[in-house]
């Protein structure tokens, strides 16, 4: 037992050591913590047996998000599930009931490899460093949001750098190569009022064959994506990114957005649909870019209504003509503060991701532009090779019609096929048009499930024989009735474009009066 003289003797030291301090100068105050602030962790380190990994939902730069968490959800809800009390579904598709399980919040798993076991955890924050993967030595307080945390020995630190953790990368892309969900992405503002994207299960109707439009454009187009897609060596080869850019245009109703699904389901690619309204500004737009994935479709529609205020801004900010750079910095969009530079998207933001600095970032991209207008378009979007191809969809000729007969009514030929090849001919008719009138109507429907219906009461179930013969005379009423009504609508269409509308007449009249006054004065 100490002496109360030791005692004395210690605190005087101390006392002393007390006295030393205050008298020494700040700066080696300073230089003192900070051997004490990290000697501490090193000794902790030094008797801590265990190491972590941290994954953040965000990579290093912040905005991109780092595939790393989403390759680790996928690994620990398909493989270490089993063994986590706290989970959360969400059903994904709308044609499969296997609703897509993961970890949640604050939940660990265990996991084994090689005789190793490993610790992971989701937490709610991530640790300081948020790099794609981080080692630190001790456990240390967490500020940033969501990240997978991984603790495991020492000891094993080579097998899980080099062994586990490109396991985990390889076992991530077997599953979603396998359980592939497409998605359809839109932006809209989140609570911070940042622009962030959020998804949709994507599994659009359209495919190339049921697309209304010329054979050989149609063979053209599906030879350019496959050769897009199939494309990675020679893009290197010519040091180009690995992008393509596609401007679709015609008027309304000629099935532009319908195009879109049906590339989607051709490249198996996830839809971006971007929202340009709802973005604030250029560094907001690159976040957004950065934030899609490869393989994907970017989709900016109706270009042409947000060049219209492009267009008003032009007169008033004498732009001249054919000064791309004074052009390109134009707003796109202009929001609720007109005085604020930062706040604004323009044309020259938007183009850096298609084919200018940025668009070097990511790979296997598609950019598809919608317009109904393209004259009134920006030269600068539309100059050579800013766009790799322009697609115009254009009106519905009989070629178009046939796959629209195809598709709605199971038809490849009818009694009335010439006629109507001929109206379309002399009419400007959209195959949305087109479409509505092959819609069978319901009141048909009806009828035919009363009929039935009216069968099965009888107590005699329907025989297939006349099930089918009844489906089949259903057909060819639907057929003919569909038809004939295409016919009429035609004819309608034909008798309004051959006399002008009432105000043109109005017009002409007015023109004419005038033009016979100034003569006689
Ligand atoms: N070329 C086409 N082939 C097959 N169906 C078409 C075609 N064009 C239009 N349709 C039909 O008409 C509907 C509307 O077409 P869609 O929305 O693709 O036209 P759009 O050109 O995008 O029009 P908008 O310019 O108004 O956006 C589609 O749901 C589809 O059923
Ligand atoms: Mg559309």
């Amino acid at each position: 037992m100490a002496s109360v003289e030791t005692w004395v003797g210690f605190g005087s030291a101390m006392a002393g050591v007390g006295l030393l301090w205050s008298r020494m100068p700040e700066h080696v105050h300073e230089e003192a913590r900070y051997i004490i602030s990290s000697l501490v962790p090193m000794a902790m380190s030094y008797f801590n047996p265990y190491e972590q990994i941290t994954v953040s939902e965000y990579g290093e730069e912040r905005f991109r998000r780092n595939k790393m968490f989403d390759a680790v959800s996928t690994y620990l809800s398909r493989v270490c599930a089993g063994g986590a009390c706290k989970l959360k579904a969400e059903l994904c598709s709308n044609t499969k009931d296997d609703p897509v399980v993961t970890l949640d919040e604050n939940q660990e798993v265990v996991d084994s490899f090689d005789g190793a076991r490993m610790w992971w955890r989701l937490c709610p924050k991530a640790s300081k460093n948020k790099g794609a993967i981080t080692v630190s030595y001790y456990p240390g307080e967490t500020d940033e949001p969501r990240c997978f945390r991984l603790v495991f020995h020492k000891r094993h630190r080579q097998l899980v750098l080099s062994s586990y953790i490109p396991s985990v990368i390889r076992r991530w892309r077997e599953l979603t190569a396998k359980n592939r969900q497409r998605r359809l992405f839109t932006n809209h503002a989140s609570e911070g009022n940042k622009s962030v994207w959020t998804s949709v299960p994507y599994n659009p109707p359209a495919t190339f064959d049921m697309l209304a439009m010329d054979h050989a454009k149609k063979v053209d187009i599906m030879e350019d994506l496959t050769a897009f897609q199939k494309g990675k060596e020679y893009h290197s080869k010519v040091g180009k990114a690995w992008k393509r850019g596609y401007l679709l245009h015609g008027p309304p109703g000629t099935g532009k957005s319908t195009m879109i699904g049906a590339m989607a389901n051709f490249l198996d690619y996830d839809v971006y649909d971007l929202d340009l309204t709802s973005v604030k500004n250029n560094s907001e737009l690159r976040k957004l870019f950065l934030d899609t994935t490869d393989k994907s479709i970017i989709v900016i529609e109706d270009i042409d209504a947000i060049e219209d205020e492009l267009t008003t801004k032009r007169k008033g900010n004498k732009v001249v003509n054919g000064d791309d750079e004074i052009r390109d910095k134009r707003m796109l969009v202009e929001f609720a503060d007109k005085n604020d530079e930062k706040s604004r998207v323009t044309l020259s933001g938007l183009l850096s991701f298609v084919d200018g600095l940025w668009s070097a970032c990511g790979s296997e991209r598609v950019f598809m532009f919608t317009t109904n207008h393209i004259d009134r378009l920006d030269p600068a979007l539309i100059r050579p090779g800013r766009m790799d191809k322009h697609i115009e969809m254009s009106y519905c000729r009989f070629e178009a019609f046939k796959v629209l007969a195809k598709s709605y009514l199971d038809i490849t030929d009818h009694s009335l096929f010439a006629e109507i090849g001929r109206l379309l001919d002399e009419t400007d008719t959209t195959p949305a048009d087109v479409a509505d009138n092959l819609m069978v109507r319901s009141k048909r429907n009806g009828e035919i499930s009363r009929l039935l219906l009216d069968d099965e009461m009888d107590g005699s179930p329907p025989a297939d024989v006349s099930n089918n013969f009844m489906l089949r005379c259903k057909r060819k009423r639907d057929a003919d009735e569909c038809l004939a009504g295409l016919v009429e609508t035609l004819k309608k269409a034909k008798m309004e474009s051959a006399t002008p509308p009432m105000d043109t007449i109005e017009e002409e009249a007015k023109e004419e009066h005038n033009m016979t006054q100034k003569k006689a004065t």
